[in-house]
């Protein structure tokens, strides 16, 4: 295999992937940022309820596949032979050495220590000989392997607030892979709700659920309903401000609340928002985001 290598500015990257795939052979292309890791990087992912982000980098980096090397070289003559395509350039025309493409992604995903006792393992690791309680999960499309730190936290507090009584109703608010909602599950939460507004989420939930032989019920957000004695939710700073009217009035009296996806900066904001129905607090700190929890008051 051969790969080519091209610098486009952000106008022009769809027609060069476009022309690459449709009519110079290539057998894929990739598209990265082409200043990451440098000063001229900029974010283009927004959260909802701020101004749309850009649609693509400044200047992309275009790896383009090929069978056979004179293919590879045939494209680069052509495309750069268009007169739309003068602010193209090549960087790279070279081997790829093959791989073993499998075992290279699974090297990149490694058991989770949650707690010393409570680990997420892949399918294709054997859990640790100390865990006595495990998600199986492989990554896949939807958010939640266990990897990132607003996961791990969630999950830690599930872990160390768990008793023998368990939850009698739990309510995992933004599922994603359904992670939290299957920790939950085991740690004694009795019926556990997750929802998710992305369709492949939900599917994800169901069969990790099912792959963990746990009962979650996963849908959309409609079927979050009445009160549950936890509720979590793993999203972002905005939509939980937005969600705070409905994510309060689902947590029973005595219940609990746990909010994640809530970077430092944002802890003071987020306690604004649902100062009209519990005192958040941060209970825990990881790579600059925040774990805040609230326990609602008992009936009088
Ligand atoms: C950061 S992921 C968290 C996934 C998982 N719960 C975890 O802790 O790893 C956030 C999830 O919330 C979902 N989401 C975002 N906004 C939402 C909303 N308004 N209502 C329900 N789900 C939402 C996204 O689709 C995504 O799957």
């Amino acid at each position: 295999m051969f790969e080519l290598v091209l610098v486009a500015p952000e106008a022009l990257v769809e027609s060069v992937s476009e022309a690459l795939m449709n009519e110079l052979e290539a057998l894929s292309v990739s598209v990265e940022d082409a200043d990451a890791d440098t000063d001229e990087e900029r974010a283009i992912f927004g959260e909802p309820g701020l101004p749309a982000p850009r649609a693509g980098w400044q200047r992309s980096v275009l790896t383009a596949l090929f069978e056979h090397e004179d293919t590879a070289t045939e494209a680069a003559t052509l495309l750069l032979a268009q007169e739309w395509a003068h602010d193209v350039h090549v960087q790279a025309l070279r081997e790829v050495q093959p791989q073993d493409w499998v075992r290279l992604t699974q090297s990149q995903f490694s058991p989770v220590e949650i707690t010393s006792e409570f680990w997420i393992v892949p399918s294709w690791h054997e859990p640790p000989a100390q865990a006595r309680r495990v998600i199986r999960l492989d990554p896949g499309l939807a958010f939640g392997t266990g990897t990132h730190p607003t996961t791990r936290m969630c999950l830690r507090w599930i872990a160390r607030h768990a008793s023998p009584q368990g939850w009698s109703r739990v309510l995992d608010y933004g599922c994603g892979s359904g992670i939290l909602a299957i920790g939950a599950a085991l740690h004694g939460g009795q019926c556990v709700d997750a929802v998710d507004i992305d369709p492949a989420a939900v599917e994800a939930t169901r069969a990790n659920a099912q792959a963990n032989a746990v009962a979650v019920q996963a849908g959309l957000p409609e079927l979050a309903s009445g009160r549950y004695e936890l509720v979590l939710a793993n999203i972002l700073a905005t939509p939980l401000k937005l969600l705070a009217p409905l994510l309060a009035a689902h947590v029973a009296p005595g219940g609990h609340l746990v909010l994640a996806g809530i970077l430092e900066r944002q802890a003071q904001e987020l306690q604004s928002a649902y100062a009209p129905w519990c005192a958040l607090e941060v209970s825990e700190r990881e790579e600059g985001w925040v774990l805040m929890t609230a326990r609602f008051g008992e009936p009088t």
